[in-house]
């Protein structure tokens, strides 16, 4: 049977005092696997990424937004947005750790010392074989873990923060276009990698991409987030009976129905202006 994650209910995202961004009147994401948000440029992916992992002030309004982490009562998001930054960078780090596209990596410390680094503050030891071990299916080359972080390319660099975001041992790990500046092959081998030790350590990806043949690939659940118009303004829907769910045989199906292309049947609904029911 399948464990809540995130609960939503009539969530508007916004950033101060600006336009609405997104409306999500209802999402269940389910712990385990992969999740995909996709959706067209400006959509509000990132934002709905940010106000899960509490990382930005996107939130204007919510009936409900919780959180069920593996062991202990729900949590309440909204009620941790009201809190001090320290405590709400506290909660991160209990339960979340992130891999963006814009790599993040410190500077003044080498490859291996960054990918070790959130292992270490988590009280891990023994690691370097296992990053090793990660850095040999993503094609990295061993002497790479000693080098600085000047010295290598942005994908070598990518690869290294999609390393040091898996090691961490959070529940949730978010993505934001993690793969965003590698080929279309070593994209594939980080998502297998991802998709494997999650699935072993009974954590949950969080993934926001523009791939949708990687989402078809590799996604257990992908969230789309439509495209509205209102007042001549666009902004971001999600219908949860859009959602695409994997099933036991491997194809998706959405609201019952059978999805036997995910990529086509996605692109076919992401750049058009979407109508949703009255309720
Ligand atoms: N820090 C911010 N302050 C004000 N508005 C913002 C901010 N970040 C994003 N927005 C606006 O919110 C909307 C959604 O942006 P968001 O980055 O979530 O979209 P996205 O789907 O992730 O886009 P992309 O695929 O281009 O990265 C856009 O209209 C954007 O201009």
């Amino acid at each position: 049977m399948q464990q809540p994650l995130f609960r939503i209910e009539e969530l508007h995202c916004a950033y101060g005092n600006g336009p609405k961004v997104l409306y999500v009147p209802q999402l269940h994401i389910e712990r385990g696997g992969l999740v995909f948000i996709v959706g067209s440029s400006g959509v509000g992916k990132s934002t709905l990424l940010e106000t899960l992992g509490l990382m930005n002030r996107t939130i204007r309004s919510a009936s409900r937004l919780d959180f069920f982490p593996a062991e202990g009562r729900p949590k309440p998001l909204k009620a941790c947005w009201a809190q001090p930054d320290q405590a709400r960078a506290s909660f991160r780090q209990q339960y979340f750790s992130f891999v963006f596209q814009q790599t993040n990596l410190m500077p003044n410390f080498t490859a291996g010392e960054n990918m070790m680094a959130p292992a270490l503050l988590n009280g891990q030891i023994g690691i370097q074989d296992k990053i090793r071990a990660y850095m040999a299916q993503l094609k990295l080359p061993p002497e790479s873990f000693g080098a600085s972080i000047s010295d290598l390319s942005g994908g070598q660099r990518q690869r290294l923060a999609f390393i040091r975001g898996l090691m961490a041992p959070h529940e949730v790990l978010f993505g934001d276009e993690p793969t965003g500046n590698l080929d279309r092959h070593t994209a594939h081998s980080c998502m297998e990698l991802l998709k494997r030790e999650l699935r072993n350590d009974d954590r949950t990806g969080i993934i926001v991409s523009h791939d949708l043949a990687l989402a078809d690939a590799f996604a257990d659940q992908i969230v789309p987030i439509l495209l509205t118009m209102n007042d001549g303004r666009t902004s971001g829907f999600i219908d949860h009976q859009q959602v695409l769910h994997r099933e036991a045989t491997g194809s998706f199906h959405c609201n019952g129905e059978p999805v036997p292309n995910a990529e086509q049947w996605l692109a076919a609904r992401l750049d058009t202006p979407y109508q949703p029911a009255k309720a």
